[in-house]
């Protein structure tokens, strides 16, 4: 083992590297920063920042993804290295492919480099001027399905599909990317994993019940949440809390059989049980779209994971082998290129409110056209811009600092690491990342426009008939909520961006549930609120479900677990007050800096 890595170290790995993720640079060299020009930066993910890039030696564009990490700490090397390794596993036209990583021996960051993709699904759908054709859907769906088939079939979860995660290039070919939160699973499911994973709207019912074992039914079930979504336009289950969250899966998919509650251990049920069950309402819901995607959403969003299937069988529905087929992806329209436009105007937005309400009023004197003078774009990719900055935000829940907590989960991945000596390293980690480094983004949001057959403009609610028609206004409401990053002054890849100062909504609270079923947890989580709805920078509490008080950061749950029905409509409505309760301090304090 030393061996190896002291031939690593020679190869020009750096130490840090080497010593605790051996695999992940196994058999490879690394390249040299001086062989890439950094042009724009074109993304911002929770941990990384990611770079348009030409590549001297190749000749030709790529990304280069720049993961944070602390290299001082192992806990954080392992698990930013369980991305590559899981990614150099896999092997797909589907999955964006890794094609070598950017550090050398004296370095402290590193770079992943990936084959440049030019959109992704959630951007595409954003276009207010395009519909996706039915056999465009399928094309698309086909893709991501086949993408998925390939990971499960090498023991790999995704956790966190969402159109943001799905690129497409000028070829109408996606690809899966984004395996930050991926992991490797064992059929028989022996292993626990954390619940904590995938992105608030696409996630599935069992995880928001606190499943631990769960296989590749939680890819699947995020998958009918993408097919509804092109089909409708906007997103299906777009909650802004993991209360509401459920409720919306209630409301539309029916709450789970008796049986189903009685069999299942997880952690949440008698908690969320409600009492009166919730009928299934999906396919009168959907009745809009055509019914053999309808047959195919209602297998994907099986509230029992079972009935879920698998990828492989998905492709093997009707819905592909009815007509109209998916159509040849180069058959696919060319798209304006819309990433470094998308990125430039996120920075124009975070300087204008990083100049506070100053800035504000010079946009409204100027009748908000600043933002074409300072980035002159096509007209489309304006509203292009627009709506896929509306977009961008979402509710975005997920917790790789929990992830990182969770010892288990990294043995049942297969990732070499050593057992944990203590578990204290790994929580200070997790701490340290949310607290002090990355605090958690809130990202992507709906695919808009939808195919669009039917019933333009109906108003969208969970409980009417879904239209297929996006209403982008109310798309361009959302608001991206990003972290505050620190440059590392070591980059060697140019001059460093400006800091992102967009701001964050976190939420981190404990609840100790008392009664029978006494335990306590932590769970700590962003929101990203749409529109008026931003979360005060800071700490905003959920709500409590039922009938307890905040003590601190606690929250105590006493008397009957079981919360009748009737109560979710008043939870959800205290939810409502707090998160207006949070914008409003948010507001006062925006407006409090803004004279100072
Ligand atoms: N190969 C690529 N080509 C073009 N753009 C890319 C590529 N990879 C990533 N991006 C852009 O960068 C963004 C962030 O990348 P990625 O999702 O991998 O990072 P992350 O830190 O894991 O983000 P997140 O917080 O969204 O999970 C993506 O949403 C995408 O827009």
């Amino acid at each position: 083992f030393q061996k190896l890595q002291k031939e690593q170290v020679v190869a020009g790995w750096p130490s840090w590297l080497a010593a605790v993720a051996g695999e992940a640079i196994k058999g490879w060299v690394p390249r040299r920063a001086d062989s890439f020009e950094k042009l724009d930066k074109i993304g911002q993910g929770t941990y990384s920042s990611v770079y348009k890039a030409r590549d001297r030696t190749q000749k030709k564009i790529v990304a280069l993804k720049k993961v944070r990490f602390d290299s001082m700490d192992p806990e954080s090397i392992k698990f930013m290295a369980r991305e590559i390794v899981i990614l150099r596993r896999l092997d797909h036209p589907n999955i964006i492919k890794l094609e070598g990583l950017v550090t050398s021996r004296n370095s402290c960051s590193l770079f992943l480099v990936f084959e440049y993709m030019e959109h992704d699904l959630t951007g595409l759908a954003s276009l207010p001027s395009f519909k996706f054709s039915e056999p465009q859907v399928k094309c698309y769906m086909q893709q991501l399905l086949s993408g998925l088939d390939h990971c499960h079939s090498r023991g790999v979860l995704h956790r966190d599909i969402k159109g943001s995660n799905l690129l497409i290039d000028n070829h109408g070919i996606l690809k899966i990317a984004d395996f930050g939160l991926a992991s490797f699973y064992d059929h028989h499911q022996s292993m626990p994993l954390t619940s904590r994973v995938v992105t608030l709207w696409y996630r599935p019912l069992e995880l928001l019940l606190g499943a631990t074992h769960y296989g590749v039914s939680v890819d699947l079930w995020s998958s009918g949440c993408i097919l509804g979504e092109l089909y409708a336009g906007k997103p299906i289950m777009p909650g802004r809390t993991e209360v509401e969250q459920l409720h919306k899966i209630f409301k539309l998919c029916g709450s789970p059989s008796e049986d189903y509650w009685r069999k299942s251990k997880l952690p949440c049920t008698t908690v969320f049980k409600p009492v009166q069950p919730y009928k299934r309402r999906l396919v009168e819901t959907f009745k809009a779209f055509p019914p053999t995607a309808v047959g195919l959403i209602d297998i994907l969003l099986s509230l029992d994971p079972a009935h879920r299937g698998t990828a492989a069988g998905a492709l093997k529905n009707e819905y592909f082998t009815t007509k109209p087929l998916a159509c040849d992806p180069s058959c696919l329209p060319k798209y304006p290129p819309s990433k470094e436009i998308d990125a430039k105007l996120r920075e124009e937005a975070r300087r204008r409110e990083a100049g506070g309400a100053r800035s504000q009023r010079v946009n409204l004197e100027t009748g908000g056209q600043k933002l074409p003078q300072v980035i002159p774009v096509h007209n489309a990719n304006t509203e292009l811009v627009t709506s896929v900055q509306g977009r961008r935000g979402n509710s975005h829940s997920k917790s790789r600092s929990e992830l990182l907590n969770h010892y288990q989960e990294e043995a049942a991945s297969g990732f070499p690491i050593d057992p944990p000596r203590h578990s204290q390293a790994a929580k200070e980690v997790g701490k340290d990342r949310m607290d002090h480094n990355t605090k958690r983004v809130s990202h992507s949001g709906p695919l808009a426009p939808g195919v669009g057959w039917t019933k333009a403009g109906k108003k969208y609610d969970d409980m009417n008939v879904i239209s297929t028609r996006a209403d982008l206004s109310t798309l361009s409401g959302l608001v991206a909520s990003r972290t505050s990053l620190s440059d590392d002054s070591r980059d060697k890849l140019g001059p460093s961006q400006p800091k992102a100062t967009d701001q964050v909504a976190k939420s981190s609270e404990s609840h100790e549930v008392s009664g029978s079923a006494r335990r306590t947890y932590r769970k700590q989580h962003t929101h990203s609120i749409t529109g008026s709805h931003q979360l005060e920078k800071g700490r905003a509490k959920e709500p409590v479900l039922h009938g307890h008080g905040f003590n601190g950061n606690k929250i105590h749950f006493s008397g009957p677990l079981l919360v009748p029905s009737n109560n979710m409509e008043q939870m959800l409505k205290e939810h409502d007050r707090r998160i207006q309760e949070a914008a409003r301090r948010a507001r006062l304090e925006k407006a409090r800096l803004g004279q100072s």
